[in-house]
Parts: structure tokens; C-alpha cells; sequence
């Protein structure tokens, strides 16, 4: 199993999912389970900052993550939210419920199943997954064969989001990305510990490397793990 971890923009989503197809693993977007756990809240009409009520509503989430790297899905009670979770409404809110610590210890419950079923018989045949959020080496599997620290600087980080979010990285277009990544990296470092790397955990700095050299440099880690 391979844990990677890392701030908004790093690149932890499309590196972890291009290593996984790469490698014949499932690919968990814990991050896309915090998500949904927004999107249910809000669809339910639920105060964000009531914190009993959001624990209760995600407990009883109906959420299906679906793991193949080719074409990972979120369904909440049916409903395909792949894209709705993504919306910049949810990529605001979203602090506010990944803080709330009732809600990690349900999702962290959920991601350890996710991950065991993968480990044993998952969708390739029970060879693994990769796994990647902001508390994956350090809390959910810190006994990962291999657990990577993705970073980039912040500036880098911002041109990569708002080229995402805006299609272009002018000035202005960066300055309207920063709440959704340095906001949402300090309100969530304040519930987990992403932006240096726990004991044993190898950090891979994008700053300088293009998406290609990324993944290349996270494979690299694991082969040297020799564990996969
Ligand atoms: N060196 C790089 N490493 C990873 N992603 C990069 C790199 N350069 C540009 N990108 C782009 O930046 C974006 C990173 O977004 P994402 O993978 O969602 O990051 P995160 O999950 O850490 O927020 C993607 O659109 C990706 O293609
Ligand atoms: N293991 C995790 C994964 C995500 N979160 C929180 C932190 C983030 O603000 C949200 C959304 O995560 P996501 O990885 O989609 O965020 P990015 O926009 O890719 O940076 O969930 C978390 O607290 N713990």
C-alpha cells in the first residue's frame, strides 16, 4: 500500500492516480470523501458550524467511493457528485466539516476499510492501492509500504489550482484561487500534519518538476521501498 500526502495543489490527486494506474493499484481520493461529506451536509441544509448535527448527518452518509484509477466515482445516495464536489461552493466549505473531528474519526473508519478490502481482494485482484489526503502517512496508515510527502511551493501551487480552476494563471485569476488553497491549507493543518514529513516519510518536492517527472520521481521512491 502506498500512503502520499500533501498540501492543496501538490499534486497529490493526479500523481497518486497516475501512479496507481501505472502500478496495477486502486486509488483512494480521501479528500473526495471529505468532500462528499460537505456536499450531503449542505444538500441536508445542515449549519456547518453545529457540529453534533454534521457528525450525524455523515455517519449516515450513504457513500459509495469507487477505486479504479481509470475512473474513480462518488456516488452519495445514488447520486453521482463527481463533479458537484468540485464546485468552488464545497472547495470553500470544506475545511469546516474536514475539522470537525467526529467526522475524521468516521471517514478515517471508512478509508482503513476501503484501503483493507484493497490490500486483500480489491478491483485488480487484492495487489494494493495508493492512497493519498492529508493524513495518510501519518494517522490513517502509517504502516504503509510506502508513505511520500508531496510538496511545491506555494507560488507553484497556485498557478497549478488556478490554471485548474480558471484557465490561466494571471494575477488576478491567483489572487481568486488563494482562500480555496492557503486558507483551506491552514484552517485543515490545524487538524492534521501535512507540510513536513513525519518520521519515515519521504518527502518529493514538485516545485521544479513537471507532472511527468513527478510521477516519476514518486515510482522512483517505490522502487527503492522495494515493497511494490
Ligand atoms: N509537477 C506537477 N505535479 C503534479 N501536478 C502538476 C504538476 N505541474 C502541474 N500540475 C497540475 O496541477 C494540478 C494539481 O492538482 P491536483 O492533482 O488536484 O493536486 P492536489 O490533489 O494536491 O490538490 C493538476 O492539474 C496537474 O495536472
Ligand atoms: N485525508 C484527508 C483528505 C482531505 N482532507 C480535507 C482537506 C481538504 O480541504 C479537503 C478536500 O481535500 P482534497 O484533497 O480534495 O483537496 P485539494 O483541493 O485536492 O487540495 O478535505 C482531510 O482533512 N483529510
Amino acid at each position: 500500500m502506498i500512503a502520499l500526502d500533501g498540501p492543496s495543489g501538490s499534486g497529490k490527486s493526479s500523481v497518486s492516480r497516475q501512479v496507481a494506474s501505472r502500478l496495477g493499484l486502486a486509488y483512494l481520493d480521501t479528500g473526495a470523501m471529505y468532500r462528499a461529506a460537505t456536499w450531503w451536509c449542505v444538500r441536508n441544509e445542515v449549519d456547518l458550524a453545529d457540529q453534533s448535527a454534521v457528525a450525524a448527518l455523515v455517519a449516515a452518509m450513504p457513500l459509495d467511493i469507487g477505486v479504479d484509477p481509470a475512473g474513480p466515482t462518488v456516488h452519495v445516495d445514488g447520486v453521482d457528485i463527481a463533479e458537484a464536489i468540485r464546485d468552488s461552493a464545497i472547495s470553500t466549505a470544506v475545511s469546516a466539516v474536514a475539522t470537525n473531528l467526529d467526522v475524521r474519526a468516521e471517514l478515517r473508519r471508512r478509508q482503513r476499510e476501503i484501503i483493507d478490502v484493497e490490500r486483500t481482494a480489491g478491483f485488480s485482484g487484492g495487489s494494493g492501492v495508493v492512497a493519498e489526503g492529508r493524513d495518510i502517512t501519518t494517522v490513517v496508515a502509517p504502516d504503509a509500504d510506502v508513505r511520500v510527502l508531496l510538496t511545491a511551493s506555494e507560488e507553484a501551487r497556485l498557478a497549478r489550482r488556478s490554471l485548474d480552476v480558471h484557465g490561466d494563471a494571471d494575477a488576478s485569476s491567483v489572487e481568486a484561487t488563494r482562500d480555496q488553497v492557503v486558507r483551506r491549507d491552514r484552517d485543515d493543518s490545524t487538524v492534521s500534519q501535512f507540510l513536513v514529513a513525519a518520521d519515515g516519510v519521504v518527502t518529493v518536492d514538485s516545485s521544479d518538476l513537471d507532472f511527468e517527472q513527478t510521477v516519476q520521481a514518486v515510482l522512483e521512491v517505490v522502487e527503492r521501498s522495494g515493497r511494490h
